[in-house]
C-alpha cells in the first residue's frame, strides 16, 4: 500500500485516539441546570426528564453534596413557581423570597467553590407564558421587556450570581444588562453569557413541562430564530459580541453542530457554550431505552460532537452521569 494511504497508524491505542481530539471533555467544561421550586421541601421527580428533579431550597444541600464531591463545578438555575400567581411582568422572577433568589445565596454559603449561573427570562413567570412584555395585539413589546429583564438580571448579580444567561431573545437586551450591571458596580463582578443564537425548536418540550414555561396562547417564532436561519444566527452572534456579551451560547446544541462551528469563527476570542436541551437528552434517554444504542456512548458521542464544532462549555442534564463517568 502507498505510504499516503495508511491513516491507522495514527490512532491503533487508546491513548493515541485521544490525541486526536482538539479539546478533551473535562468535568470544568459541564454546567449542570438545575430546577428550583417555590415549595420548600420539594423534591418531585420530573417525568418528562429521566433522572431529573424539581428541589426546593430547603433541599439543594442533600441535592447538591454528593455532586460536588464527584466534581461538579457549575449549574444554571431555573426558577420554577407553582404555588404563587403569576403575573403580567413575571414579578416572581426577582422576588427576593422566591427560588431564585433564595437558591443563589444558599449555594453561595453552603458551596463556595461553586459557580452559579442564572437564566434569566420571564416565560416561567409570566401569566401568558412569553419571554417578556406583549402589546395589546399580542406582539413583543421590546423596550419595556428589555427594561425588566436587565432588572431581573441585575437583581440576581446583586443576590450573589456569579454568570447572568439571558435566554429571552428580546433584541437590545445585551447591551442593555450590560450597561445595567456596570452602572451598579457588577460590570466586573458578574459574567453575562448570550443565549444569542436560540432556535424555536421542537426539543424544548420537556422543559416547558418541567418548569411550567409554556406561552398560553401562540408560538415563540418571532423571537426565537427559525430553524433555518444560519445568516440571523449569525448577525444574532455577531450582534451579541458587539454589545458586550462574556460567553456566546447556540442552543439547542446538537442539531445546529455548523452554528456552533460559525461562532466559534465569529466569536474566536469568547468561550462558547451550547446547550443540550431537555428534548435531545430525553431522546438519547429513549433511544437508549429502545435499545438504539448505548446511553453512555451516546452521550458521549453527542458532545464530543458539540466540543469538536467549538464548544469550550456544555449545559446538559447528563452532567451527574458525566461526573460519574469522567471519574472512572
Ligand atoms: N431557557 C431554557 C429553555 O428554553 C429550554 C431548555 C431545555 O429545553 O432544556
Ligand atoms: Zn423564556
Ligand atoms: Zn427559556
Amino acid at each position: 500500500m502507498d505510504i499516503s494511504s495508511i491513516l491507522q497508524g495514527g490512532y491503533q491505542h487508546p491513548l493515541s485516539r485521544s490525541w486526536q481530539a482538539r479539546r478533551q471533555l473535562t468535568k470544568g467544561m459541564l454546567m449542570y441546570p438545575i430546577f428550583i421550586t417555590d415549595v420548600p421541601d420539594a423534591n418531585v421527580e420530573i417525568k418528562s426528564l429521566p433522572g431529573q428533579r424539581r428541589w426546593g431550597v430547603n433541599r439543594i444541600e442533600e441535592f447538591l453534596a454528593p455532586l460536588v464531591k464527584k466534581g461538579l463545578s457549575s449549574v444554571i438555575l431555573f426558577g420554577v413557581p407553582v404555588n404563587a400567581v403569576k403575573d403580567g411582568r413575571g414579578t416572581l422572577a426577582d422576588d427576593p423570597n422566591g427560588p431564585v433568589i433564595l437558591a443563589i445565596k444558599k449555594i453561595r454559603e453552603l458551596f463556595p467553590s461553586i459557580y452559579i449561573a442564572c437564566d434569566v427570562c420571564l416565560c416561567e413567570y409570566t401569566d401568558h407564558g412569553h419571554c417578556g412584555y406583549l402589546n395589546a395585539d399580542g406582539t413583543i413589546h421590546t423596550e419595556p421587556s428589555v427594561a425588566r429583564i436587565a432588572e431581573v438580571a441585575l437583581n440576581y448579580a446583586k443576590a450573589g450570581a456569579h454568570c447572568v444567561a439571558p435566554s429571552d431573545m428580546m433584541d437590545g437586551r445585551i447591551k442593555s444588562i450590560k450597561r445595567s450591571l456596570i452602572d451598579a458596580g457588577y460590570g466586573n463582578r458578574c459574567t453575562l453569557m448570550s443565549y444569542s443564537a436560540k432556535f424555536a425548536s421542537a426539543l424544548y418540550g420537556p422543559f416547558r413541562d418541567a418548569a411550567g414555561s409554556a406561552p398560553a396562547f401562540g408560538d415563540r417564532k418571532c423571537y426565537q430564530l427559525p430553524p433555518t436561519a444560519k445568516g440571523l444566527a449569525r448577525r444574532a452572534i455577531q450582534r451579541d459580541v458587539g454589545e458586550g456579551a462574556d460567553i456566546i451560547m447556540v442552543k439547542p446544541a446538537l442539531p445546529y453542530l455548523d452554528i456552533i462551528a460559525d461562532a466559534a469563527e465569529l466569536a474566536s476570542d469568547h468561550p462558547l457554550a451550547c446547550y443540550q436541551v431537555s428534548g435531545e437528552f430525553a431522546t438519547i434517554h429513549a433511544g437508549a431505552a429502545a435499545g438504539i444504542y448505548d446511553l453512555r456512548t451516546m452521550a458521549f458521542e453527542s458532545v464530543e460532537s458539540m466540543l469538536r464544532a467549538g464548544a469550550t462549555l456544555v449545559l446538559t442534564y447528563f452532567t451527574p452521569d458525566f461526573l460519574d463517568w469522567l471519574s472512572e
